[in-house]
């Protein structure tokens, strides 16, 4: 693994294999959760769809499955589709079927949204329930803003450079008040989606964004290199957390287009 702090833009974090990349996946959280349980007692985790849920699955295997406390998570989404929870898209079957089923997860403690309104009532409603958990302190709360401040917020990137679903010159890039917002013209199927916004993902804590393939790598150029001007300004490059700590878990394809200077191998 070649490791480098890049300038702003957080840990670089580079495999030479995928499998090197899970592996490193489950040990970088499974500290951050043993951390977060010996500081609050709970680690506050939100997960996004996607590649990354199969890139977790190492926390399925031994050792992790035995030594993580998983009585201590609560599990929330960065995004997810406005679909059925029994849905061949949801975020959340993915990471049931993929994770939180293989592992003694405490099943209130996954919160999932309300799949059974609209778009927007979604969003309102997974917002309301964040807001009762920061004021329980479940989750806690950022110094500088009223935002969230999840232990760990993970997320995946798509060939276009969006995270969660906060895509390119989307309005909701632009959303500085709500802390979950929606969106119903997702140019990614299915087009409704709820999302948290960038305040939130800024306040996090912690914030891994993990990328495999070769499809990826110029958002991950957009995302992580000194880029001129006139070059499109991608959501990733906008993953900019306030006081939390940024890391990107690439594999070598994903990471064949930044430039040397990014590296220090
Ligand atoms: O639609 C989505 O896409 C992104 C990226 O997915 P990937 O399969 O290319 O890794 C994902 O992070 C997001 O949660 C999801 O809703």
């Amino acid at each position: 693994m070649a490791l480098s702090g890049h300038k702003n833009r957080g840990e670089l974090r580079i495999h030479e294999s995928v499998d090197e990349l899970r592996t490193d996946l489950a040990d970088y959280v499974a500290e951050l959760s043993e951390a977060s349980v010996k500081e609050r007692g709970v680690f506050a985790i939100a997960l996004s769809g996607g590649s990354l849920v199969g890139l977790m699955g190492k926390l399925c295997e031994a050792p992790y499955n035995k030594t993580v406390d998983w009585s201590k998570w609560y599990i929330f989404w960065a995004d997810e589709r406005v679909v059925a929870k029994n849905h061949a898209d949801s975020n959340y079957k993915l990471a049931k079927d993929g994770l939180l089923s293989k592992v003694p997860i405490i099943p209130s403690h996954v919160h999932s949204i309300n799949d059974s309104v609209s778009a927007e009532e979604a969003a309102d409603d997974y917002e309301f329930v964040i807001r009762q958990l920061v004021k329980t302190r479940l989750i806690s709360v950022s110094e500088t803003s009223d935002c969230p401040k999840f232990d760990l917020i993970l997320l995946g990137l798509g060939p276009d450079g969006h995270i969660a679903s906060l895509f390119p010159n989307h309005s909701v890039l632009n959303e500085r008040e709500e802390w979950v917002t929606f969106i119903t013209d997702s140019p990614k199927p299915p087009p409704e989606r709820i999302t948290f916004t960038l305040p939130v993902i800024n306040s996090a804590s912690n914030v891994a964004v993990v990328v495999t393939g070769d499809s990826k790598a110029e958002s991950v150029h957009l995302a992580i290199d000194d880029i001129g001007s006139d070059c499109p300004i991608v959501p990733a490059r906008m993953v900019q957390p306030a006081s939390g700590k940024l890391v990107w878990f690439l594999d070598k394809l994903a990471a064949s287009k930044l430039e040397d200077s990014s590296l220090n191998k």
